[in-house]
């Protein structure tokens, strides 16, 4: 006969408890799920792979899924025409001995696992064509319907919509192969249930950044009447390069003009609304599970499951020995999130009207306007810098023309026939020529300098560009290289300039090929132009 086992009955203690670091970092990374309180979710199709189911090789995929387009990666993206490269998929740079293999092993390599969660695994990976890090998330269960692919792709879609806020992930593209959904987005550095289980204990000011971002990140979804459902710390990952919190995890989002509330699905019963046990779900049962998230985050403490003390906390009954050590305006906010009532609640943009929230805002606001400013203000003054290089040059110059015209002034005087000249020195046919690198160097009037430059740049080039490669920006841009007096002026100073050079000895240690008060007047010109480029650093 067969023997049953009866469920084994959960035990409650009767008291709140503190967070307990019940997984180390190390082993999260692993994937190991830290969750002991998570319910199951109620999910259509329950049909894990084994735990060893990271290699998706094709050998393995095939025996999983009927030999069919499935087996060809197929790039899925709801971006319109006005972002063509979404639904392209790149190339692997891969050799042609990978073609057996997934477009995912292909296309990066995977270097560590980030977490896991009841629908995906997600793996840190690097792209093989640019060696960027990004973050992969490979759906655990097979496509085994129609419906259930279709409820995945719709995940995508929500990730492509809210890519562009800051306070959501940022999303790269997908594609689905072997029956699986792949989704790639920007790399974060944790989830706010890894940070809070680091920390411990967050700063006050922090949990207010934490909640205006959240506020924020949740207002965007709002606004477009979707619900997130499954808002709760493993759900918000904080940036790589700043401290900036953002909403992930779109799986569950409901629409509230479309969907029928049949449709929806419940997420984490740790963070889950009271009204959503009666199959009401609105807005205010997101704010709940923030407020909720917020007392977790706030007091590090352990959030029941179930049991007695799940219903007190959702009849806006508190632990005073945790909700105490959290200043009263905090506690305020926290209590009116977690209303037993959805109507009572404040909405997304209620609670960003709260002074300490508006406050905060605008700071943020006036430091953001305060980094375009300093932004605007180098570019420009850059730009006059230039612009002020250019009018010393033309200054110089026409110093140099007039005193050129009051004869006070020669540019280039030819150097005076050399002794050393051999009466074997070559015929005119084969006289020395000056090696056109030479010419920078004998030519560093500014008026021969400027030409030197001018025809290795192009004249049309943004001076600013140039400097970057190694080039004197303002020599470039000189407006007189287009004045077609100075340029016979010049021509004939180059004239007399060969006549000279063909008549002097380079090897001749009494050859200077300019004289130093040219070479000055270009260093001068040098050194203001380092001091434009440090300063533009
Ligand atoms: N872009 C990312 N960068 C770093 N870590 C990530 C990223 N995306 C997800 N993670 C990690 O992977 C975990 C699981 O990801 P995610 O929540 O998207 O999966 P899920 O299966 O939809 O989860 P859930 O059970 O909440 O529905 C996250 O909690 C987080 O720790
Ligand atoms: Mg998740």
């Amino acid at each position: 006969m067969e023997k049953h086992r009866l469920p084994l009955p959960e035990l409650h203690d009767d008291k709140h408890r503190h967070k307990q670091q019940i997984q180390t970092q190390a082993s999260k990374h692993n994937g190991e799920n830290s969750n002991r309180f998570r319910p199951p979710k109620n999910k259509r199709y329950r049909c894990f792979l084994p735990a060893d189911n990271n290699n998706l090789n094709r050998s393995q995929s095939l025996g999983s899924c009927s030999a069919n387009s499935s087996q060809i990666a197929h790039a899925i993206s709801f971006r319109g025409p006005e972002c063509p490269d979404a639904s392209i998929l790149p190339s692997s740079p891969a050799s042609a001995d990978w073609s057996d293999r997934s477009h995912f092993e292909q296309c990066f390599q995977r270097l560590a696992k980030l977490g896991e969660g009841s629908f995906g695994e997600v793996f840190q990976v690097r792209d093989r064509s640019d060696g960027r890090l990004y973050a992969v998330k490979i759906s655990k269960q097979l496509f085994r319907g129609e419906q259930y692919r279709a409820e995945r792709l719709e995940e995508v879609r929500r990730y492509e919509e809210f890519s562009g806020h800051e306070n959501c992930i940022r999303f790269i593209r997908a594609w689905e192969q072997y029956d699986r959904l792949f989704m790639q987005m920007e790399l974060c550095r944790e989830s706010l249930e890894q940070y809070l289980l680091r920390c411990q204990r967050i700063p006050e000011e922090r949990i207010w950044h934490i909640l205006l971002d959240l506020l924020r990140g949740l207002k965007s979804l709002h606004d477009r009447n979707l619900i997130h459902l499954d808002i709760k710390l493993d759900n918000v990952l904080i940036g790589e390069d700043d401290e900036t919190c953002k909403l992930a995890d779109f799986g569950l989002v409901f629409d509230l003009d479309r969907s029928n509330s049949r449709h929806a699905t419940e997420g984490d019963s740790r963070y889950m609304a009271p009204e959503i046990l009666q199959g009401h779900f609105s807005k205010a049962a997101d704010i709940f599970s923030l407020g909720i998230a917020m007392l977790e985050l706030a007091c590090y403490m352990d959030l029941p499951a179930n049991g007695p003390l799940w219903h007190e906390l959702r009849q806006g009954i508190l632990p005073e020995e945790f909700i105490n050590k959290i200043s009263l305006e905090l506690q305020t906010v926290i209590k009116s999130m977690m209303m037993p009532d959805p109507m009572q609640r404040p909405t997304a943009d209620q609670l960003l009207l709260h002074p300490r929230l508006q406050r905060m805002q605008q700071k943020r606001q006036s430091l953001m306007t305060l980094g375009q400013l300093s932004r605007s203000i180098r570019r420009s003054r850059r730009k006059v810098w230039g612009k002020m290089c250019n009018w010393k040059t033309t200054a110089f110059r026409y110093l140099f023309y007039f005193l050129e015209v009051l004869h006070l002034y020669k540019p280039i005087a030819p150097p005076k026939p050399s002794i050393n000249i051999a009466p074997s020195s070559p015929t005119p046919t084969s006289k020395p020529r000056v090696p056109p690198g030479e010419l920078t160097l004998v030519g560093s009037t500014p008026i021969a300098n400027r030409d030197c430059f001018a025809s290795h740049f192009l004249s049309g080039e943004d001076p600013l560009e140039l400097s970057q490669h190694g080039t004197p920006s303002a020599i470039n841009s000189t407006p007189l290289n287009h004045n077609k007096s100075r340029l016979e002026l010049q021509k004939k100073n180059m004239d007399s300039l060969d006549k000279s050079v063909q008549m002097a000895d380079f090897e001749s240690p009494t050859f200077r090929p300019s004289s130093p008060k040219i070479l000055d007047t270009s260093s001068f010109r040098r050194k203001k132009l380092f001091a434009l480029d440090y300063d533009d650093e």
